[in-house]
C-alpha cells in the first residue's frame, strides 16, 4: 500500500478544479469548483486497490489584499510544508508571470519532491510545449515536468502513475470510500455561497459568507432540512441579496437546492435568511469564528 499527501498549488484559473474533477469525478467538482475568494484548503482523496493519494487542494494564489487573502496564502504555504510531494500547476502561458514567480519563490523554500504540470496543452503546439518545458528545466527545481490537458483528460494517468511511484509505503489515512475531509455542512455552505455570488453578478464583490444554522435529517425519510444564513457587510447589500419581493434570494435557493441534492444524494428542504455583520472580512476574529482557522 502506498499513500501520502500531495499539495497542489497554482494561481487561480490554471485548471486545478478541472484536474481534480477528472481524477475523482463529478461530486468533487461540486466540492472543488467554487469561487476562489474564501476557499480554504480542502483535502481530496483518491483511492485505488493499492494506493491512497490525499490531494491538498489549496486556494488559488493571489496577491494578499486583506486578512482573508493573507490567510489563504498562509494555508498554501502550510500545506506545501506538510505534504510529501508538491505539484505546481501552470497553464499555457509561454513565459512565467508575476504570480507564478511568487509561487516559485514559495516552492524554493520547500524541501520536497516537486512535479510541474503544464496544463492546457491542447492549446499549444509541440514547439511551444518544449519552450515552456525548457524554461522550467532551467530553474532546476522540478523532479518531473508533465504536459497535460485536464480538459481533454490527456496525460493525467501518467501524473497519477508518477505520484504513486514517488510515494512511500504507508497506511490508509482515511476510509477508502471517503472523498474529502470537509464535512457536509461546509460543502453545502460553499454551494450556497457560489450560487449567491453567481446570482449577484458582482454586485457585492466577495462580501458574503454563508453560515449553516441547522442541518437535520428527517426521521425515516430521505430528506434533510437545511437552514442557512447569508451574511453580508451592509444593509444595502442585504436588500440586494433579498431582491425585489424576495426574488433574488428565492433564485439563489432554487439554484443551490438541486446541487445540494446531488451532493447529499437526498431530497433537501432549504431555507435561507440574510443578516448584516459589518466588515466581516476585515475582522480577523470573525474570520476565525467562521472556521477559516
Ligand atoms: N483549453 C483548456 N482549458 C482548460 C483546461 N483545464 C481547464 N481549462 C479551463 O480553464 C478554466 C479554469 O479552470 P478551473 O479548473 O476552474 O481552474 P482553477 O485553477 O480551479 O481555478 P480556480 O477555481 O479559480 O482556482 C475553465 O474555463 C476550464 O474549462 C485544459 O486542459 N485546456
Amino acid at each position: 500500500m502506498k499513500s501520502g499527501f500531495v499539495s497542489v498549488v497554482g494561481r487561480a484559473n490554471v485548471g486545478k478544479s478541472t484536474l481534480m474533477e477528472k481524477i475523482l469525478g463529478e461530486k468533487i467538482s461540486i466540492i472543488s469548483n467554487k469561487p476562489q475568494t474564501t476557499r480554504d484548503e480542502i483535502k481530496i482523496i483518491y483511492n485505488d486497490e493499492n494506493s491512497q493519494i490525499i490531494f491538498l487542494d489549496t486556494p488559488g494564489i493571489q496577491t494578499p489584499r486583506n486578512k482573508l487573502q493573507e490567510h489563504l496564502l498562509e494555508v498554501s504555504e502550510e500545506s506545501l510544508k506538510d505534504s510529501d510531494i508538491v505539484t505546481f500547476i501552470v497553464d499555457n502561458s509561454l513565459s512565467i508571470g508575476r504570480l507564478d514567480k511568487m509561487i516559485l519563490k514559495l516552492l524554493e523554500k520547500v524541501n520536497r519532491p516537486k512535479v510541474l504540470l503544464i496544463n492546457k496543452c491542447d492549446l499549444l503546439d509541440e514547439g511551444e510545449i518544449d519552450q515552456i518545458k525548457k524554461t522550467y528545466i532551467g530553474l532546476n527545481m522540478f523532479d518531473y515536468i508533465i504536459p497535460i490537458s485536464a480538459l481533454n483528460d490527456e496525460n493525467i494517468d501518467k501524473y497519477i502513475e508518477i505520484i504513486k511511484e514517488m510515494l512511500d509505503e504507508g497506511p490508509l489515512y482515511y476510509p477508502s470510500d471517503m472523498i474529502t475531509d470537509k464535512n457536509e455542512r461546509f460543502i453545502v455552505s460553499e454551494i450556497i455561497r457560489e450560487k449567491a455570488l453567481q446570482s449577484l453578478n458582482n454586485e457585492i464583490p466577495h462580501g458574503i459568507f454563508v453560515r449553516i444554522d441547522d442541518f437535520k435529517k428527517r426521521e425515516n425519510k430521505n430528506l434533510y432540512d437545511i437552514y442557512a444564513t447569508i451574511i453580508v457587510e451592509r444593509t444595502t447589500h442585504k436588500e440586494i441579496v433579498i431582491g425585489k419581493n424576495g426574488q433574488k434570494i428565492k433564485t439563489i435557493g432554487m439554484k443551490a437546492r438541486p446541487e445540494i441534492e446531488t451532493f447529499m444524494d437526498s431530497k433537501i428542504n432549504l431555507k435561507l435568511w440574510v443578516k448584516v455583520e459589518k466588515d466581516w472580512r476585515k475582522k480577523q476574529k470573525l474570520v476565525t469564528r467562521f472556521g477559516y482557522k
